[in-house]
Order: C-alpha cells, then structure tokens, then sequence
C-alpha cells in the first residue's frame, strides 16, 4: 500500500531525510519511531505531499504520488503533528468544512458517528477553544478518518491524550487495521509501540538505522529471551535438570525460588518443558523477561 525508495530530504546543506526505503502492507500498523528531530514528520509530509522530496520515489497503492498527487487526497487520511482549528467552530463545524474539502458527501449522522468513534460524544456541538489539547488531537483522528480512506497516516496519535483516552485510540487503531486499513504511526510511546505495530523501524538522524517484525529486530540484536521457573524441587533433582539443559546449549542456573534460563527463540520452550517432564521438575510458575523495544531503541542509539 505505501511504497517509498531512497526517499531523500536536504534544507539548504542539510539533510533532515537520507534515502529513506521501506514499504507498508495492506492492514499492517507500521510504527515509525525516532527522538525529536530525526525526520519522521518529514518523511509523513513527503509521502502525503505537503512536502516535495529533494530525491526518491513514493508510491501509494503503486501509483506514483508525484505524477498523480489525486490518489492521496481520495484515500488517504492524515493526522498531522499539529492541527490548527478555527476557535469558533465546533466538531461538527469542522467535520463539515474538512468533509467539503476532501469532497466527501457525510450526513449528520455520520458526523455524530465518526466523533463517537474518538471518543468525543457529547461535545459536538462545543466551540474547539473550549477544548484540551487531548480533544483537539481525537477531532484530528476524526479529520483523518473522513471519507474511510484505505491509508491513514497518525503523527504522534496518542501524545497530550489521558491513558484512559489513550487506550480508546489504541483500541481504534487496532480495529482499522482489523478492517484491513493501512496505518503508518509515529510515537515516542515505546510501550505504545509494542503493544500495537506490526513492524518498526528506528530512525537516527534522518537515516533508518532498524526495520523488522519486534521479534525480528530482538534476533537481530541478539536479544535473549530469559525464563524463570519457580519450583519446589530438591537441589539435587535441580543439578540433573540443568545439566540437561546445558547438554542441550541452553544456559541454565539454579535461583533461589527455581531456574533461570536464557534462550534465543522461544522455539526451544517446547523442549524445556519436555527435559522439565522427564527430570520429573514440577513447575509452579513460569516468568518470561524479553528485550523491550526500548532497550533495542536505546541500544540503536549507542551504535551511532
Ligand atoms: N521547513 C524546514 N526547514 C528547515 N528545517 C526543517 C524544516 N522542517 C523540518 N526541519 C528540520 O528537519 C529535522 C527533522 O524534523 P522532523 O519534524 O521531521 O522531525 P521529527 O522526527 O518528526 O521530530 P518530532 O518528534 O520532534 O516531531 C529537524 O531538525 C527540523 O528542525
């Protein structure tokens, strides 16, 4: 659904996007992540038109953005990093306005729908100054929703909102992409991040410096996965356990409430739990510890 290839961005001498390439599939949540100022809002204005590439090539549903610029505005919505509203007007007021804009025909109905989706039932009708910035930023997710468009593009979506908020619009995001609806997200919420995107990918200084499924950037990194086992097993049944697990390359220590183990995939679980069986170890408890996505993010970094 988005395709972009050695997107590039200069300002003067410098340059803020360096031969950018990646591409999004139909119903994924991609997630764009970087500190401030590494070119992720720069790389949503190249794709979305509101900026001209220095270099590169974007294509959205494989047609070439910048010879036919029409397909972005039919199906493409955009929540961009901020918002500007007219004070005086209220949800619906802009709704209506965003709607004739985009040529989109919406009846009230719709309107009172679509602002119920983003949680802002019972404020319709408010003018938008008497509004916090987590409305402001819920009445941009409805702007981007108008017209049901097949790729939606969100810039920061759940900054300025309450965690309560917050989870809607997660829950919101995660039912597009159920309905088969392309989003490409940018957060600086990690945990965010890992709990709903598809795939990442880390950007540094305007360059991708990662990419992958969580899982395939944690093989990349080498990131062990750690278990803990809680028995009540007698030292010596213990010695004979992780002897086996050594045999096997799995490394293995015996804690004072049980095991810690270290694995690469959780392929190897399944065989865990059979040496567990036949050394006749009863487990009470099992605690798995993987790399978060910000350890990999902070590690990224360290590289530079
Ligand atoms: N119009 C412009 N002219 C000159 N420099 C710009 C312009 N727009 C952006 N930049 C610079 O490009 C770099 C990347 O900016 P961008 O807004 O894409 O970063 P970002 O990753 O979205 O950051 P944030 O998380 O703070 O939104 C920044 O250093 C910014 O100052």
């Amino acid at each position: 659904m988005i395709k972009v290839e050695n997107l590039t961005k200069m300002y003067g001498n410098r340059t803020v996007v360096n031969n950018v390439t990646f591409q999004v599939g139909k119903g994924e949540i991609f997630g764009y992540l970087g500190k401030n100022g590494a070119g992720k809002s720069t790389t949503i204005n190249m794709i979305t038109g509101i900026v001209r590439p220095t270099s590169g090539k974007v294509f959205l549903f494989g047609q070439d953005v910048l010879e036919n610029p029409s397909v972005i505005y039919q199906k493409v919505g955009v929540l961009p990093d901020s918002s500007n509203f007219y004070p005086t007007y209220s949800s619906l007021d802009h709704l209506t306005l965003f709607g004739e804009l985009k040529r989109v025909k919406m009846k009230k109905q719709d309107l009172y729908q679509l602002l119920e989706r983003v949680g802002l039932q019972g404020h319709e009708k408010k003018k938008v100054h008497s509004y916090s910035l987590g409305m402001k930023k819920k009445l941009g997710i409805a702007q981007a929703l108008i017209g049901d468009p097949e790729i939606i593009f969100l810039d920061e979506p759940t900054s300025t909102l309450d965690p309560e908020s917050a989870i809607e619009i997660r829950e919101l995001i995660f039912a597009l992409s159920q309905q088969g609806k392309t989003i490409f997200m940018t957060s600086h919420n990690l945990e965010e991040v890992e709990k709903i995107c598809h795939r990442v990918a880390i950007m540094q200084n305007g360059t991708i410096t990662q990419m992958g499924t969580l899982r395939e950037l944690r093989e990349k990194n080498q990131a062990s996965i750690h278990i803990y086992l809680v028995t009540k097993q007698e030292a010596n049944a213990k010695d004979s356990f992780i002897q086996s697990l050594k045999q096997r390359g799995i490394f293995a220590k015996s804690t004072e409430s049980g095991f810690h183990l270290k694995i690469d995939s959780d392929q190897v679980f399944p065989e865990i739990i059979s040496i567990a069986v036949r050394e006749g170890i009863s487990i009470y408890r099992v605690q798995f510890e993987e790399v978060s996505l910000e350890k990999i993010f902070l590690e990224s970094k360290a590289t530079q």
